[in-house]
């Protein structure tokens, strides 16, 4: 679990030895496996390289838009709602990101916010955890695989397929409304210029499948641990509601790129990223035949660090399993806390590292930033069953986390109505 461990196994090639390939992990049998699942590093060097312009700044700042108008929804329902009584905020992040997720992947109007009811995409994907983890398991024991299946409930059973279904759906549907996107969504890169899948509809299929659940599942886990981590401490709510509201007189002032200099915001959502550690599960390599941090691994050995243990190891981080944003702070900030400053940086690599690393940073942060900044400009939160949640004891890893129900009452701030 060590720094060096994590860069020699999820580190670029170097002279002389190869990177550490992919396992079969992220496999579900298809025959396109997308950009995550991709083994072959030149296949995978192809299509990361297809997908640049998906992520690029230029592309983002097309996109922003999106993430606004979703947010405001959002805060126009919470206004509605939220005040007469309390909201169980875990769902409704759910149905916020999820509508982000699927805008910004293939232009799709999920509107769940709106009609404050999931869509069956999304209470299909609510079952992935139990699939996925019957399907490592199932793997690991493969006599036992068809009586393992036997004892699951068919609607979990057909989690995947149904997926698929509903994405292959979607994907057809973007193809055929072109005309009506407005914005640059990440499945626009993918289309030849006639609009056809290029090079074929199973290939865009299979990276649309990751936009949505790599746009998805990290992001509603950093809003909604942040926002419990923030409303179960007066102290750091309070100073990362002042930093936004001293700064923003307007609630449309809140851009983007304004939002880069509140550092106060920053370090709450690395943090956020460190205490809940997205990738929990492990991202398993298959070793070239190298050292990892001293120790010789063998062709074809799987190794994978583990994130969790790092993040949460007093090796790295003083306080190791609370929750300091302070941690993160520069040392000119007037909340800089000199307890911190002997933390090991370098084992924070929430978005992975090397050539499998996650294009979808500057997104995820961005996506990040404005979702907290307009719900801490515009609304006092209580957190109503504070004293019930244990965070690190509730939460659960099956394959997704499965986080607790998080009552949250809003008041409008500042008088607002
Ligand atoms: C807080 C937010 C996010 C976190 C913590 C995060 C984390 C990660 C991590 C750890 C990986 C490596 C997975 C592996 O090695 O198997 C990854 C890959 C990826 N992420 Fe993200 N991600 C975030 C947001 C996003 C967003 C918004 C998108 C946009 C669709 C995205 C797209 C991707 C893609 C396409 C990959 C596959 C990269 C490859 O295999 O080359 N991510 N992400």
């Amino acid at each position: 679990m060590t720094p060096n461990a994590a860069k020699a196994i999820y580190g670029s090639a170097i002279k002389n030895r190869e990177i550490f390939r992919k396992s079969d992990f992220q496999e579900i049998g298809e025959n396109e496996p997308g950009i995550t699942a991709e083994k072959d590093p030149e296949v995978h060097r192809q299509i990361a390289k297809k997908l640049v312009p998906a992520f690029s700044t230029k592309a983002l700042r097309k996109q922003e838009d999106v993430i606004h108008q979703h947010i405001d929804g959002f805060v126009a329902q919470l206004r509605r709602y939220g005040m007469t009584d309390k909201i169980e905020m875990k769902q409704w992040l759910d149905w916020l990101i999820f509508d982000i997720a699927g805008d910004m992947a293939y232009g799709r109007q999920f509107e769940q916010v709106k009609t404050r009811k999931s869509s069956t995409f999304l209470s299909t994907f609510g079952k992935v955890g139990l699939w996925g983890t019957t399907n490592q398991v199932t793997r690991r024991f493969r006599m036992l695989r068809p009586f393992i299946w036997m004892l699951i409930p068919p609607s979990v059973v057909l989690t995947v397929p149904t997926l698929l279904r509903l994405n292959r759906q979607e994907i057809r549907r973007r193809m055929s409304q072109r005309e009506e996107i407005k914005h640059p969504d990440y499945v626009e890169q993918l289309l030849a210029k006639d609009g056809k899948a290029d090079p074929t509809e199973d290939w865009v299929l299979a990276q649309a499948n990751v936009f949505i659940v790599a746009g998805f599942d990290p992001m509603t886990n950093l809003i909604s641990s942040a926002l419990y981590y923030l409303l179960a401490d007066k102290d750091k709510y309070g100073h990362a509601r002042k930093e936004i509201r001293d700064e923003f007189s307007e609630y449309n002032d809140i851009t983007g790129e304004r939002l880069q200099t509140m550092k106060y915001l920053q370090a709450v959502i690395d943090e956020s990223l460190r205490i809940h550690t997205n990738a929990a599960f492990g991202l398993p390599r298959v070793s070239p035949g190298y050292e990892v941090d001293g120790h010789y691994v063998p062709p074809g050995v799987t190794v994978q660090t583990c994130f969790f243990a790092t993040t949460h190891s007093e090796r790295y981080f003083k306080d190791a399993r609370s929750f300091h944003p302070e941690r993160w702070l520069p040392s000119s900030h007037p909340l800089y806390n000199a307890r911190y400053e002997s933390d090991d940086r370098r084992a924070f690599t929430p978005f992975s590292q090397g050539p499998r690393g996650c294009p979808g940073l500057q997104a995820g942060y961005l996506q990040g930033r404005i979702i907290l900044a307009k719900l801490l400009w515009s609304f006092d939160m209580e957190l109503t069953n504070k004293d019930a949640i244990d965070w690190e004891k509730d939460i659960k890893m099956f394959a997704i986390w499965i986080r607790p129900d998080l009552f949250v009452r809003v008041h409008p701030a500042n008088g607002q109505t």
